[in-house]
């Protein structure tokens, strides 16, 4: 699958890896400070400053166009890319802040898979142990006094040896392995709602145990889509997935083809650190344009824009970059310090997909 995608001496000279090179994190090192390289972003379109413009005179820049539908905000288009869609600000920041919790606390709960399955099995309550800053353990039989939440795991035999047990109460006596619940936070980077992907396969997995998306996702889902769907049909989401990025994270370009009808929008959703987003061609030789996404944007790809290359080339998580003001603010209010911990210098996206 793209996550694990070759690099060739080919694929790097296309066009979309030039784009994603001009764009990725680089450092300079000076002084043994790591800084960001600067980077020119007078190319990458801003579809916030656009709807601003939009909304004082009605202007829109060229080969950008409004979608004229039944929706509640202006929803744009490019004439470049047929069935590509962006709604900025469409969710609130308590939307957003709903979102990101559920993100972080119940969609990587097991059945849902996530990359740290091959390894551990699956993992309940991952963030919960990061807060109380507990320490995945293998091992084969638990002391008595400790209290642990047990992995069961019937399908993984390795995985019923992974335990989350208290920093206090843990001491490695027997050298086993251990891994601190923040730094797997730190490193997870997708989990799977509703069907499950299996990323070796490259397909959907109906027989693997699954949960159905959830219902206030699905209807989230399904109002978001509305603009780029067929006339007179609805969409039905049955896999989600869920990507989280981390400081100097990126995702490389890739189709997303493993769905049956690719008329039904693939609806995108930007929670957290400002992100640039290239939306290439059918062909990665095809210069891509490059976006800002930010925290409640949403993005809709459908028909011909189902068969363009597509990528997150770098994300912003210098505080003057990240844009995510109101969300501190909210988080801060509801005194919900371990989230704004982790949005601080994260992004989320959920992706939507309708499968058959
Ligand atoms: O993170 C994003 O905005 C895009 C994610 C994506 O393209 C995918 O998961 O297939
Ligand atoms: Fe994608």
């Amino acid at each position: 699958m793209y996550r694990t995608d070759h690099v060739t001496e080919e694929s790097e000279r296309t066009a979309f890896r030039k784009a994603e090179k001009k764009y990725k994190i680089y450092y300079d090192n000076a002084k043994k400070k790591k800084i960001p390289r600067p980077v020119d972003l007078s190319e990458v379109i801003d579809f916030r400053s656009i709807l601003e413009s939009f909304k004082r005179s009605g202007d829109l820049p060229d080969g950008v166009f409004e979608l004229k539908c039944d929706f509640n905000l202006p929803v744009f288009g490019l004439v470049s890319r047929p069935g590509f869609y962006f709604i900025p600000a469409a969710l609130s920041v308590e939307e957003q802040c709903h979102w990101i919790r559920e993100s972080l606390t119940t969609f990587p709960q097991p059945p849902n898979r996530t990359n740290h399955n091959a390894i551990y099995g699956p993992v309940q309550d991952l963030f919960l142990a990061a807060k109380e800053g507990k320490v995945l353990v293998e091992e084969d039989k638990l002391p008595e006094n400790v209290d642990s939440e047990v992995n069961l795991d019937q399908s993984n035999v390795n995985a019923r040896h992974w335990n989350f047990v208290k920093l206090n109460e843990y001491c490695c006596r027997d050298a086993c392995k251990s891994v601190s619940a923040s730094a797997l936070l730190r490193k997870l980077r997708w989990s799977t709602l509703g069907l499950q992907f299996d990323w070796s396969k490259r397909s959907y997995n109906v027989a693997l145990p699954h949960k159905m998306i959830p219902e206030k996702l699905c209807m989230l889902a399904k109002r978001m889509a509305a603009p780029a769907m067929p006339c007179g049909e609805e969409f039905h989401p049955e896999a989600a997935i869920v990507n989280y990025f981390g400081l100097g994270d990126m995702l490389g370009g890739h189709l997303d083809d493993m769905e049956k009808d690719w008329s039904k929008p693939i609806v995108s959703i930007s929670l957290g650190c400002k992100a640039i987003f290239l939306l290439g061609g059918k062909s990665r030789e095809q210069t891509p344009v490059a976006m800002f996404l930010r925290s409640g944007d949403v993005m809709l790809m459908a028909g011909e824009a189902r068969e363009c290359f597509h990528g997150v080339p770098r994300i912003f998580t210098d505080p003057e970059n990240t844009e995510i003001t109101p969300l501190e603010s909210q988080f801060s209010d509801e005194d919900h310090t371990s989230f704004l911990d982790y949005i601080q210098t994260s992004r989320i996206n959920i992706n939507i997909r309708q499968v058959f």
